[in-house]
This record gives C-alpha cells, structure tokens and sequence, in this order.
C-alpha cells in the first residue's frame, strides 16, 4: 500500500457544457508535496480540470477532494483560501505597478490598505516575500514596471505572488508557453525548487522541460484518467500514443 498521504484528489468529476463532457468521470490523486505534470492533447480537458479543482468552473457530477474534505463546487475565493493557488496561461499582474508592489499586493490580504502600497513604501520586505524574490531572481527589477518585464520575467513575477501567498497547492496551466530556451530551463529550476514544500500540479507540452521537473505524469484523454507512469512510461505506451495520433505526438498540443 502506498503510504504518502493524499494532498488533493478528483473522483468521477465531470463538467458538462450543453451535453458536451469537457471533464468525463475524471479521477486523480496527487500526493503531498508531489510535481505532478498533466499532459493531453489539445481540447483533452486539461485546462477544464483546473477551472474546476479551483472553482472556477462548476461541476456536473463528482467530488474534488482537498486534505480527504470534500470541497466540490466551492466559490473560487473559498477554494483559494483553502489553500489552492491557480496561475492561468496568460500572466496576471499589474502593469502598471512595480514588481515590489505587485508582490505586497499579492501579500495583501486587507484591501483598505491597498492605497498605501500604490503610494509605493520603500520599507524593507518582510522575509516571506524576500525569499520569493531571491527564488524568482527578480530583486534587480523591484522598481521596474511590470510591463516592462520581459515575458519570462512577467511568469515568474505572477509565480512569485502566487507564492508569496503560501497555498499548499498550486496549479500551473502551461508556465513556459511562449518562453526561450533559457527562460524555460529557469523555469524548471524555480519549479523543482518548490517541490516538496506545496503539491504541484502543472499542464506542459514541453517535453524536454518535463522531463527536467517531473516523477509522475497523468495524461488526459477526452475528459478522463488514460494513463499514469514515469516520462519513459508514458513514453512508450502503446495507448498513450494511439491517444495522439493526429496530432503532432506526444508533447505537443
Ligand atoms: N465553457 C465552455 N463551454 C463549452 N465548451 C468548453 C468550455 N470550456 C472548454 N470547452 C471545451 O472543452 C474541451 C476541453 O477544453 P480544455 O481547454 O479543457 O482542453 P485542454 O486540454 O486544456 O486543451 P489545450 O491543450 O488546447 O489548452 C474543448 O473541446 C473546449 O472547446
């Protein structure tokens, strides 16, 4: 019997879209402090699964499962302070502000106070956030403008405040889409730094960063579970690869 203790599961969840089951009966258990990678083909249900483990879409039918509770169609914001942080494919911070403001603002849990950090104070950051700085490598830019970022840059800045809110969880929908070379092997050093201290679940098409990060990957297939294993058994499975035929193969969307 395998004896990690389970950070959060799906059971049977399902979502349908006027008789369309994006999410059909779909089940996954991720361990504590695991890097888990979801892989699929293009339309397989991947980004679905994360609106609906995170409460930005309802489900149909199913349990997800956070700490063996059933959190199951909780508002967004209940999940979120449960203890479940989502970083959406298209980065979401502030342009406008500063790197230093966009990580108090991320810390910022009253929103009066919201006016002094705009204001931008110059005290000293608290060690929580100094931490993600030095993880993100952006302490050189804390009084730059986020839209001056570079796209890489701006990744890290959104993974950054995720982080500074500590979740237990987090889910990454396709972190390196658009990155260099460079940008993305930074990027799985960032990543397999929090493996461990939080549950990762993360959607990539780059197989070469996956295999950098990753000890076990869930490939989705029309809605559901179709196969769980290591890079190389996924790899080389019969299955897996009959599921991608028409598309460009495995890896790619
Ligand atoms: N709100 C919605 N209403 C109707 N259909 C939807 C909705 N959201 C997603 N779908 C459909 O559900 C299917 C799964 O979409 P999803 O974005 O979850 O796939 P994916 O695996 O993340 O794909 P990709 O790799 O291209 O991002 C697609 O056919 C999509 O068109």
């Amino acid at each position: 019997m395998d004896e990690r203790r389970i950070s959060f599961a799906v059971k049977d969840l399902s979502v349908d879209f006027n008789g369309f089951k994006a999410v059909n009966g779909m089940n996954l258990s991720v361990y504590k402090g695991e890097l888990r990678v979801l892989l699929g083909a293009n339309g397989a249900g991947k980004t679905t699964l994360m609106d609906l483990i995170s409460g930005r879409t309802k489900s149909t039918g199913g349990k997800v499962l956070l700490n063996d509770k059933e959190i199951t169609n909780w508002e967004e914001h209940l999940i979120s302070r449960a203890g479940i942080g989502r970083k959406f494919q298209i980065p979401n911070v502030f342009k406008e502000l500063t790197v230093r403001q966009n990580f108090l603002i991320a810390d910022c849990k009253e929103t009066r106070v919201l006016p002094n950090i705009v204001r931008g104070s110059h005290r000293e950051l608290p060690d929580h956030i100094a931490r993600v700085v030095e993880l993100t490598e952006l302490y050189d830019f804390l009084g730059t403008e986020a839209a001056t970022l570079s796209h890489g840059q701006t990744q890290w800045l959104e993974i950054g405040m995720l982080l500074v809110q500590n979740p237990d969880i987090i889910l990454l929908d396709e972190p390196t889409a658009g990155m260099t070379a460079h940008e993305t092997r930074k990027t799985a050093e960032i990543i397999t730094r929090l493996k461990g201290r939080h549950t990762i679940l993360v959607v990539e098409h780059d197989m070469a960063f996956v295999r950098s990060i990753c000890e076990t990957i869930t490939v989705m297939h029309h809605g559901q579970n179709l196969a769980e294993g290591t890079v190389t058994e996924i790899e080389n499975s019969a299955e897996v690869q009959a599921a991608y035929l028409g598309s460009a193969g495995i890896g790619h969307a």
